[in-house]
């Protein structure tokens, strides 16, 4: 009788290969057509997948239907063939990966494992073992899957998404579908309705509710020249919106790009733990093969349990993906679970400094003219060369000789800007120099006494200093206050307290101002005129030195370092989301998230080590009772069930109280 079992799902198993083989070109037909037709945007990867979760969760119903039929056969024997035969319907996927791994890949895995198990609790007249089996194999599967496809929705869900909007023509409002609005269209918005795209205000004023993007649960007030978002809400007003970007440039889109494509990433442990149980599955396989004529079939079958991958697998990808949702929900991007993983093993951490512990703005504190100019000449020549900059030295020079009526705006051309130096300009036909000693050595220009004294003297103050230089010689310093964040000594602390050994300032500024705001920071270690390159080279050594780093700072202008740091975190906002190397990015720009980041980081590696603890022990205990007990395929498969639902519902339990959080938090934001 078991043995026609196993003939009839090794029989099926083959029919359904072969009517497939004679579907195929049919089937091709139709993926090709469906690709035609697919103008929805989405991504292919992400439709494949959503498409997986659907034929999966349907695994699962028929993995219920067969669990339920065979516990009910032991009560009404006269349900025992339609137990077999949905049992053996529930197997075919299992057969599938096993003939995938075993004959395109040559390799004897855990899908390997898989079928053995089923194919020989058959053999051995135990179809719910190989229920039990099955149940869990798509369970785990439904799970992984599951965990992908709601990192993907993640933004989604309650977000507000305008269809129409209305687009001022001169003084007339007229309806606009939201794929229509083109760069530079003038939109009106009001309150209560969804901002449809990333642009800035023209004239009005309104307070959003940014929550979705920042994690900002305040709403902010905003007028003529802020940057409103896709995905923010107005709360209140009314305003004039000019569009910057639309569609799928938006801020909000590139976020939900980033996270569909980070889904897929595992961390450093899953696939640690994949690897452990495909390397012990042919050992495995083996052993019970060895051990078959002293235990007996049964056990010796259900040794072959205690190779859980596929419980490992899900119960991973629910952490990660659970800690991932929580963080965003707070304002924090997690690119890829990668950068969490390495976060919670980092010992030494390295700021930039403008930007990053201290405010992105800066101040000009003043204007020192050292040779023929004025000071007024000065601040206009040295705006006209950045203005097209977005360095925040750039951007300070900008603003304050817009706010002065002594400097009226002059053009600059032939614009040149070098990174770490500085920049050169062509103004009224005469060359032009804006940066640090090190832009005037590199173009042979002297610094005489005068700016040498100037440089001096607003450099022991920590603010940084900028030379302006006509062709032949220093024309003028301006100098530049940056202000602490106010949580950035707080954090440090917190640091400190983790368990952070090594933190430390490094940049690209002159020895006394980096010293200078060090010291203000309570930093002991700080690196000076270090270029973006040397950047890189300090955090290569450091970990040569055997020292995990992470590097947090503007992700765009200090990528060398970014990339090769361990982790990096980046304060740009999301702003420059598809330049930016980080994997981790604090979307309110800020570094008040930055201890939650960190305990997450390190609350997920517990918990990913309980998970593999967990199952290595039930590995360990399931050998040993089918050794020395003979426990059996029937006992050790229930075992096996029980002990992955109670991991499971462990696993899912931070989920609800992380999405209570967020309820409440969402309620205060409005
Ligand atoms: N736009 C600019 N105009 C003038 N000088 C500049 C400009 N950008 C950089 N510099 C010069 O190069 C130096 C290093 O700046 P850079 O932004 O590359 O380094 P950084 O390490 O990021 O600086 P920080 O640590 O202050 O953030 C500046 O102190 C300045 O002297
Ligand atoms: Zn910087």
């Amino acid at each position: 009788m078991a043995l026609v079992q196993v003939g009839l799902a090794l029989g099926t198993y083959a029919g359904q290969r072969v009517a497939e083989r004679s579907q195929r070109p049919r089937r091709l037909r139709r993926l090709l057509r469906g690709r035609g037709w697919d103008r929805s945007g989405r991504q292919p990867d992400a439709e494949a997948d959503a498409q997986a979760l659907t034929r999966r969760r349907a695994d699962l119903h028929v993995g219920n239907w067969a669990l339920a039929l065979c516990v009910g056969s032991y009560a009404l024997p006269v349900l025992t063939p339609a137990a077999v035969a949905v049992t053996i319907y529930s197997m075919l996927p299992l057969l599938r990966a096993g003939e995938r791994s075993l004959v395109r890949e040559g390799r004897v895995g855990d899908d390997a494992v898989n079928v053995v198990v089923c194919v020989g609790a058959l053999g051995l007249g135990q179809p719910l073992a190989a229920a039990v089996q099955c149940w869990i194999y798509h369970a785990a599967d439904v799970a992984v899957l599951g965990s992908r496809e709601r990192a993907r929705r993640l933004l989604d869900a309650g977000l507000p998404a305008p269809t129409r909007v209305r687009v001022l023509h001169g003084d007339t409002e007229v309806p606009t579908a939201v794929d229509g609005l083109r760069p530079g269209d003038l939109v009106a918005l009001a309150t209560g309705e969804p901002v449809p795209v990333d642009g800035r205000i023209e004239c009005g004023s309104i307070s959003v509710d940014q929550q979705r993007l920042t994690g900002e649960s305040v709403p902010r007030p905003l007028g003529p020249g802020d940057p409103v978002y896709a995905g923010t809400l107005v709360l209140h007003g009314e305003a004039r919106v000019r569009v910057a970007v639309a569609g799928r440039d938006t801020r909000l889109a590139r976020v939900q790009r980033i996270l569909r494509e980070g889904a897929g990433h595992h961390t450093r442990l899953q696939l640690q733990a994949e690897a452990i149980a495909d390397a012990t599955a042919l050992p495995l396989l083996g052993a019970s093969a060895l051990v078959w004529p002293v235990i007996g079939p049964s056990a010796a079958l259900a040794i072959l349990f205690s190779a859980p991958i596929n419980a490992v697998r899900a119960a991973g990808a629910l952490a990660v993906s659970n800690q991932q949702s929580a963080l965003l929900r707070e304002g924090v991007l997690v690119k890829d679970g990668r950068a969490l993983e390495a976060l919670a093993q980092v010992d030494t951490v390295l700021f930039d400094k403008t930007g990053t512990l201290t405010a992105d703005a800066l101040q000009v504190s003043e204007v020192i003219a050292t040779g023929d100019w004025v000071p007024a000449r000065v601040l206009a020549a040295a705006a006209a060369a950045e203005a097209r900059l977005t360095h925040p030295l750039a951007q300070a020079l900008v603003a304050a000789a817009a706010q002065r009526a002594d400097c009226p705006p002059v053009q600059a051309t032939a614009t040149d800007f070098r990174v770490g130096f500085g920049v050169s300009a062509v103004i009224d036909g005469e060359r032009v120099l804006v940066g640090g000693r090190r832009h005037l050595h590199a173009a042979g220009i002297p610094i005489d006494q005068r700016a040498q004294r100037a440089l001096a003297a607003a450099e022991v103050q920590g603010e940084t200093a900028l030379l302006v230089a006509d062709a032949a010689a220093v024309q003028g310093v301006i100098s530049l206050r940056a202000c602490e964040r106010p949580e950035s000594v707080g954090i440090l602390h917190f640091l400190q307290d983790q368990g952070v050994a090594q933190l430390a300032l490094v940049s690209g500024d002159a020895e006394q101002p980096t010293r200078v705001q060090a010291q203000a920071l309570g930093l002991t270690e700080a690196y000076s005129n270090v270029l973006p390159e040397g950047k890189a080279d300090l955090v290569r050594r450091l970990q040569a030195a055997g020292r995990r780093v992470c590097f947090i700072g503007d992700g765009v202008n200090d990528a060398l370092a970014m990339r090769q740091a361990d982790c990096a975190i980046s304060l740009h906002g999301a702003a420059d989301l598809a330049t930016d190397t980080a994997g981790i990015l604090l979307l309110d720009g800020g570094l008040r998230r930055l201890p939650r980041v960190v305990v997450t980081a390190r609350a997920q590696q517990a918990q990913l080590r309980r998970v593999l603890t967990y199952w290595g022990g039930y590995a360990v205990v399931n050998t040993a009772l089918n050794l020395g007990l003979r426990l059996g395929v029937l006992p050790s498969s229930l075992l096996f069930g029980a002990v992955f639902g109670v991991g499971l519902l462990a696993t899912r339990a931070p989920r609800l109280g992380s999405a209570h959080q967020s309820r409440d938090g969402a309620h205060h934001g409005g």
